[in-house]
Formats: structure tokens, sequence, C-alpha cells
């Protein structure tokens, strides 16, 4: 039989189960000025499920239904950075059951502003523009911690400042050679840390800020060349991240033809398509750090 051959034996392989996308929203009313976290949680542990797949036996099966009802339970006492409450849960799933070895733990939260009113902020009225996504992938492996944090659908455009020229032509090529374009996308990225020991809500308004910083200060040759200045710049800003992955649409708005109804276009006036989109993704990191592959086997969507 060669190494490749089965032997016939059929076994279970890696395997996780919880409870996905618990909304929670938990308003601190400590003060008359409220505090809202709104949160989609998603709960996944890993460890001594064997006996649950292979003869239905559920007494090592932490029910979904319990995650679910711990996540809430766990949020009575404070939700705080998104990535320390997801690490409280993992810590908790892993001390308490002897057979968890481990878990997956997915944050997304969604921000809120305060409603202005003749009076000023409000106090307890909320508006939900269309802002970013924060989110977090925290995952144990016995006794470690692996933390990749992110965002999503932070949606940006610039009106100049960007060109797209010198690409090789070939018969298929019709694009027009342009030094002067808007240059749209929506921003996905994830960073991993390095330690967990670190003020999480600070780093992400750091890493957020640099974002846009970079997105409307750099002369663009290019979507590639805006998405390396903007993870160049995280990196040396925030020691504690090791790399930082993109995913960014190429938003395309096309100069409308108008000379039909006898009218010049000089760049004002575009369709934006919505499809097809070009889809730029890279990984900036810091050369000689190892990879982590444990950190990012469950993020679905980055290169
Ligand atoms: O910034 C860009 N990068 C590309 O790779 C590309 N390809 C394309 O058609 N337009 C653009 N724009």
């Amino acid at each position: 039989m060669s190494e490749t051959q089965s032997n016939g034996a059929i076994v279970l392989g890696d395997n996780q189960w919880g409870k996905a996308e618990v909304r929670l929203v938990r308003i601190d009313r400590a003060t008359p000025r409220h505090e809202i976290t709104d949160l989609n949680v998603s709960s996944q542990l890993r460890g001594g499920q064997e006996a649950t797949h292979l003869e239905g036996d559920n007494s090592r099966c932490v029910a979904t239904d319990t995650q679910k009802n711990t996540i809430y339970g766990f949020a009575r006492a404070g939700v705080g950075a998104i990535e320390e409450f997801a690490m409280r849960l993992g810590t908790h799933f892993v001390e308490d059951f002897q057979w968890i070895t481990g878990g997956r733990w997915e944050v997304e939260q969604y921000t809120w502003n305060r409603i202005s009113t003749a009076q000023g902020e409000h106090d307890h009225a909320f508006v939900r523009d269309n802002q970013e996504t924060r989110t977090t992938v925290v995952q144990r492996d016995g006794d470690e911690f692996f933390v990749v944090s992110g965002l999503t659908d932070l949606v940006v455009l610039k009106s100049t400042g960007s060109e797209f020229h010198g690409f090789p032509r070939d018969r298929f090529t019709t694009l027009v050679e342009t030094d002067d374009r808007i240059l749209a996308t929506s921003v996905s990225s994830r960073w991993r840390y390095t330690t967990t020991d670190i003020d999480f809500d600070a780093v992400y308004a750091k890493v957020r800020a640099i974002q846009l910083e970079q997105f409307a200060t750099t002369h663009s040759l290019a979507l590639q060349q805006t998405l390396f200045a903007m993870g160049k710049a995280v990196l040396e800003a925030v020691p504690e991240i090791a790399e930082i992955k993109f995913s960014m649409p190429n938003k395309h708005h096309f100069l409308v033809d108008l000379e039909p109804f006898g009218l010049d276009n000089p760049n004002e006036v575009f369709f934006a398509a919505d499809r097809p989109y070009g889809l730029i993704e890279a990984t900036v990191q810091r050369e000689g750090v190892p990879a982590e592959p444990r950190a990012w086997a469950t993020v679905a969507g980055f290169c």
C-alpha cells in the first residue's frame, strides 16, 4: 500500500462548533449620557468532539445555545475592546471545560454616532452612518492566543490625485491611459498583532486614521501603490503589528460621453459602475518576521 492510499478507515478531521452571528447590543447607563456597543459575535469551540460525531454522545458538546448565552452573560459585566471580549470568552471556555483545547471568536462592531441636535450631541439618540465595521478574529490554541483585527467597508474616494498609465498593451487592451481619474475603493484590511498586551481601541483608531491619511495624501499611480503606502505607514507606526493584509476593490468611475448631447465633459460627469470591479489584494509585512499560519487559517477573503 502506498503512503497516499487509505487503509479504509474513516476518521474525523478538523472540526469546530458554535453559534454564529450572535447579535448583541449593550447600553451603558452608568450616566445619563448613554454609551452603545453593537456587536455581531461568533463563537466556535475546538476539542474533544470524537464521541459527538461518531456516536452522538453529547457529554462533551457544549451546546451552541450555551455558547450564545455565555456571550450575553459576559456582556453583562461590560464589553470593552472587542479583542478583549473575545479573549475573555476564549479563556472561559478553555479553562472551564478541560477537553476544549481552543477555538475561534469573531466579533464585528458597528459604529453609532450621537445625533447632533440644536442643543448639541444627544445623550441617548444615535445614528448609524455608513461607517466601516471594526472586526477581530481571536483564536486560541492551547495557551496561545492569535489576534487578527481589521475593518471592512471603509469607503473612500479621491476626485483627483490618481493616475494610471504605463501598463502593457496587447490586442485586448482598450483602456485609455489617464493622468487624472477618480480613485475609489472600499477598504477591507486585517492586521496581525504580536501581543495581546496592548490598548486595542487606541491602536484601532490609529490604524484607521493612518489608512485614511495615506489614501488621501499618496499621489496614486496605481491602487496597488496606494495600498502599499497604507500598509507601510501602519507597520512603521505600530511595532506590535507583524503584517497587514488588504482587499481593495477598484470602484471604477467612467467618464460619460456627453458629446451626443452637444456637451463637453471636463472630468465632471461619471458613471459609477458597481461591477465588474478591479480587485487589488496584498499583504504588507516586515521582512524576516516569521509567518503565523494559525492566525490566518480561518480568515477568508485575503491573499
Ligand atoms: O490602479 C489600478 N490598478 C490596476 O491594476 C488596474 N487595472 C485597470 O484596468 N485599472 C487599474 N487601476
